[in-house]
C-alpha cells in the first residue's frame, strides 16, 4: 500500500474506531509530515533504543483511552527522561512538521491525551522524579510525570495533602492534571489548580524551555504565563516540571453518607452544610439512585451505606479539621437537625476507615462502573445548583428506554456529571443527546467542559462557552506559541479557527 493510501486507509479506520460527533468529520491535516527511518533513528540517539517505542502491542496500549472510545494511530512512542531530552523532540518535530500529542496517566475523558492519527506520542511516564519538598511551607516541587497518588502519598508522610484528589489518582500524572486543569473531590475547599499552582516549567513546540518553577505565593512581576499552560491540555507546551502548594494535613476527617426524597432538598442540605459546617467541609458530592445501583452491581467489595431503602439521591459529606470530637459532635448535630427539617431522609456517619473508604469507593468508582456497561457518553457541564439536575431529567425524557441516565458529581462546586448509558454507540442515540445538551447548557450560561477540558470531543463545541472574540484570542495565542500546530492537534480548538 503507498503511503497516501496506508492514510486514507488510517484515516476511514479512525472515524470508524472514535466515536464521537467531532472525530467522524476532522481530516488528517496534511500540512503534517509522515514519520520516516531518520525520524526514528535522531529519536534514538537522543533518547536511546529504550527510549524509543514502537512494539505494536505497546504502542497500542497508548493510542487508546482507557475508556476505550478514542483511538489513533500512531507508530511511535517516545519516553523521555528529562526537559532536555523533551526539548530536543519537541524542536525536531517542530522543524519536521511532525504532530505530537504529550501524554501523562492517559486517564482523561474527553479523547485529548491519545492521538488522532498518526501523532508521535511523547509519554511523561519517565520523569516522574519528587525534585523537593519545603515542609515548612508545604511547597512541592516534581517532575511533571509523577502520579498523583505517589505525591499524595510523599506529602501525606510530611504531614501535608496534596490540593487535588480524584478517582483515577492511582494513574492519572500531574503534568496531565495540571494541563486539564483537574478538578476533583477537593475543589469545595482548596480550589483550583490556578490558585495551587505556584510554578511550572514548560516546554514550548519549538522546544524553548519556559522556566516559570517559582515557589513563591506572590509574584506580580508582569503576566503570569503559567496560568495560560494550566488547562490548555498540552496544546500550547509541555509541562515538564511543577511546584504546588499543599495544604496542611488536619488530624481529623469524617464522612456521613445521607439520603434525600429531592434534589430541592440536596440543594437546601449544601446550603446548610456550608452554614453549620462552615470551615470543616471538605467535599459535598451527590449522586442520584441510578448511580447507587449501578456500583452496587458493577463494583467489586462495596456495600449500600443506607440498604433499607431506595432514596432518590445520595449526598457524601466529608469534614477536616483539627479536633476529632468536635467536629463529629458538629457533624452528629447536622445530620440531627437535616432529618428534622426534612431534608435528610436517612443517613449514616463512617464509625471507621473502611466504612469511610467503602462511602468514597462509591462515589469514586462510579465513573469506573459506568465503563462496564457498553456505551456511555459522558458530559461534563458546570450549571448553576439550582438547574443542574434539570437536564438530567429532560434527558431521561428524550432518550426513554433507549438509556440509562445518571446524574453525579460534585454539587458544592455545581459540576455535574452527565452520564448516559446505553448497549452500544451509534449515531441515532447521539442525535438524540447533542447538541441538545450543549444548547441547553449554553441557554444557562453553564460551561460545557467544568472540569474534564475539551479535547477531541468537544474541540468543535468551544463557541457554546466561549463567545467568538474569546475563541480567536485563544487562536492567536496558540498561533504564536505553536505557529506550526504542532501539538496535541485536533484538540481543544475548532479547526476552522486555526
Ligand atoms: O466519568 C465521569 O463522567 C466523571 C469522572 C470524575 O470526574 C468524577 O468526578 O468521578
Ligand atoms: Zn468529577
Amino acid at each position: 500500500m503507498n503511503s497516501q493510501a496506508a492514510l486514507a486507509n488510517m484515516a476511514s479506520e479512525v472515524q470508524k474506531r472514535t466515536f464521537g460527533s467531532a472525530a467522524t468529520h476532522i481530516q488528517r491535516n496534511p500540512a503534517y509530515s509522515e514519520l520516516n527511518s531518520d525520524d526514528v533513528s535522531y529519536f534514538k540517539s537522543i533518547l536511546g533504543d529504550n527510549g524509543v517505542v514502537q512494539d505494536e502491542d505497546r504502542i497500542a496500549v497508548a493510542n487508546v483511552d482507557w475508556m476505550g472510545k478514542y483511538r489513533g494511530a500512531s507508530q511511535l512512542l517516545l519516553l523521555p527522561k528529562n526537559t532536555t531530552e523533551v526539548s530536543k523532540i519537541l524542536s525536531y518535530c517542530n522543524t519536521r512538521r511532525l504532530a505530537v500529542v504529550p501524554q501523562g496517566g492517559n486517564t482523561g475523558l474527553v479523547g485529548g491525551s491519545v492521538p488522532v492519527y498518526d501523532e508521535v506520542i511523547v509519554s511523561l511516564a519517565g520523569m516522574d522524579k519528587i525534585i523537593s519538598f519545603d515542609n515548612v511551607n508545604g511547597i512541592l516541587t516534581s517532575e511533571a510525570g509523577c502520579v498523583l497518588e505517589n505525591l499524595s502519598t510523599f506529602v501525606e508522610n510530611e504531614g501535608f495533602i496534596m490540593p487535588l484528589d480524584l478517582g483515577a489518582k492511582g494513574s492519572c500524572q500531574i503534568g496531565g492534571n495540571i494541563s486539564t486543569n483537574a478538578g476533583g473531590l477537593r475543589f469545595i475547599r482548596y480550589g483550583s489548580l490556578h490558585g495551587n499552582v505556584l510554578g511550572l516549567e514548560v516546554v514550548l513546540a519549538d522546544g524553548t524551555i519556559l522556566d516559570m518553577l517559582t515557589t513563591l505565593r506572590k509574584d506580580n512581576t508582569g503576566y503570569d504565563l503559567k496560568h495560560l499552560f494550566i488547562g490548555s491540555e498540552g496544546s500550547l507546551g509541555v509541562v515538564t516540571k511543577i511546584s504546588v502548594l499543599t495544604p496542611a494535613k488536619l488530624p481529623a476527617t469524617n464522612v456521613a453518607f445521607l439520603s434525600c426524597n429531592d434534589y430541592t432538598s440536596c440543594q437546601k442540605l449544601l446550603l446548610a452544610a456550608r452554614r453549620n459546617l462552615g470551615e470543616i467541609l471538605s467535599a459535598f458530592e451527590f449522586m442520584d439512585h441510578h448511580c447507587i445501583d449501578l456500583a452496587m452491581r458493577h463494583l467489586e467489595g462495596v456495600q449500600n451505606p443506607l440498604p433499607a431503602s431506595q432514596y432518590k439521591f445520595y449526598v457524601l459529606i466529608e469534614t477536616t479539621g483539627s479536633d476529632e470530637s468536635y467536629d463529629k459532635t458538629k457533624l452528629e448535630a447536622f445530620l440531627l437537625r437535616s432529618m428534622e427539617d426534612g431534608l435528610v431522609s436517612d443517613g449514616v456517619i463512617a464509625q471507621d476507615i473502611s466504612q469511610a473508604s467503602n462511602f468514597w469507593r462509591i462515589r469514586e468508582g462510579i465513573s469506573e462502573a459506568s465503563v462496564k456497561v457498553g456505551a456511555v457518553y459522558k458530559y461534563d457541564l458546570s450549571i448553576p445548583v439550582e438547574k443542574l439536575y434539570d437536564i438530567v431529567e429532560e434527558m431521561r425524557c428524550r432518550l426513554g428506554d433507549n438509556a440509562e441516565v445518571l446524574g453525579y458529581g460534585h454539587l458544592g462546586d455545581g459540576n455535574l456529571h452527565l452520564n448516559i448509558l446505553s448497549s452500544k454507540y451509534d449515531d441515532s442515540t447521539l442525535a438524540q443527546i447533542e447538541p441538545f445538551v450543549y444548547e441547553w447548557t449554553s441557554s444557562q450560561r453553564g460551561s460545557i467542559s467544568a472540569e474534564h477540558g475539551l479535547g477531541l470531543m468537544k474541540a468543535e463545541k468551544i463557541h457554546y462557552s466561549k463567545s467568538p472574540e474569546a475563541v480567536q484570542l485563544m487562536a492567536s495565542i496558540k498561533k504564536l506559541l505553536d505557529p506550526n500546530s504542532i501539538l496535541n492537534p485536533y484538540k481543544v480548538l475548532p479547526q476552522s479557527v486555526l
